[in-house]
């Protein structure tokens, strides 16, 4: 099994740690989006949302977060057999997608210097360009992407947006503190495949608080 990730991507920080969690081997390979290898056409012909990270096993390929800790969770049931695991209950999966409903973009993206996340963002677009000419076939897809990235940067500009996903974060947060109060882990007394997704989103406020505080 393969998984196609970056150490600083929240998302892949979930599946890493669902693997963890679950004692699954795979193979790691890394690919950097600030240097834009997920449009390399190899990277962008497996996942044509060229976003991290993508989960392989043989003919398999999944890159929906959700889909892919379910898909982990399957492979630790098959392979425990001793009946250890279980599945994943309906508050488990409940949390999963109330998580996954915050979408981190940007509030990522807004503490990052803007100096560096405008140098960063053209630079990507001239990836994209680039590499659509390499793989003429793969243009619709490129083409896309070189949208998003503009329309992503439009979307920075506009501080609703930020707002709007302060507001969300903020309600999640909420959600997992009334929630802690009535249980150890997010759904009951165990730590779930939920509290895995949750972790990663934690680990990154406490890096904001600390960065702000120095
Ligand atoms: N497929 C994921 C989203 C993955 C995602 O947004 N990944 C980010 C990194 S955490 C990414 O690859 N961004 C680069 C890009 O959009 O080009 C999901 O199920 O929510």
């Amino acid at each position: 099994m393969q998984l196609y990730h970056h150490p600083y991507s929240l998302e892949s920080q979930k599946v890493r740690l669902a693997l963890e969690e679950r004692n699954i081997d795979y193979t790691s390979y890394h690919v950097n989006p600030v240097t834009g290898k997920n449009m390399d056409p190899s990277f962008f012909r497996m996942n044509p949302t060229a976003k991290l990270p993508v989960f392989q096993n043989g003919s398999h390929v999944f890159f929906d977060t959700i889909e892919i800790i379910q898909y982990i969770e399957r492979i630790a049931l098959v392979s425990s057999g001793s009946g250890i695991i279980t599945q994943s209950s309906k508050q488990v999966v409940e949390w999963m997608y109330k998580i996954q409903q915050w979408n981190p973009k940007f509030f990522t993206l807004s503490h990052i210097p803007e100096k560096y996340y405008i140098y960063t963002s053209k630079f990507i677009r001239r990836v994209i360009i680039a590499r659509m000419s390499e793989a003429p076939d793969l243009a619709t897809s490129y083409h896309t992407k070189l949208k998003e990235a503009y329309e992503t940067e439009e979307k920075m500009r506009d501080p609703q947006i930020l707002q709007r996903s302060e507001q969300d974060l903020v309600k999640l947060l909420d959600e997992v503190e009334m929630q802690l109060k009535e249980t150890l882990y997010l759904a009951g007394n165990e730590f779930t495949l939920a509290d895995v997704m949750l972790v990663p989103i934690l680990a990154r406020l406490a890096l904001w608080v600390w960065r702000r505080s120095i």
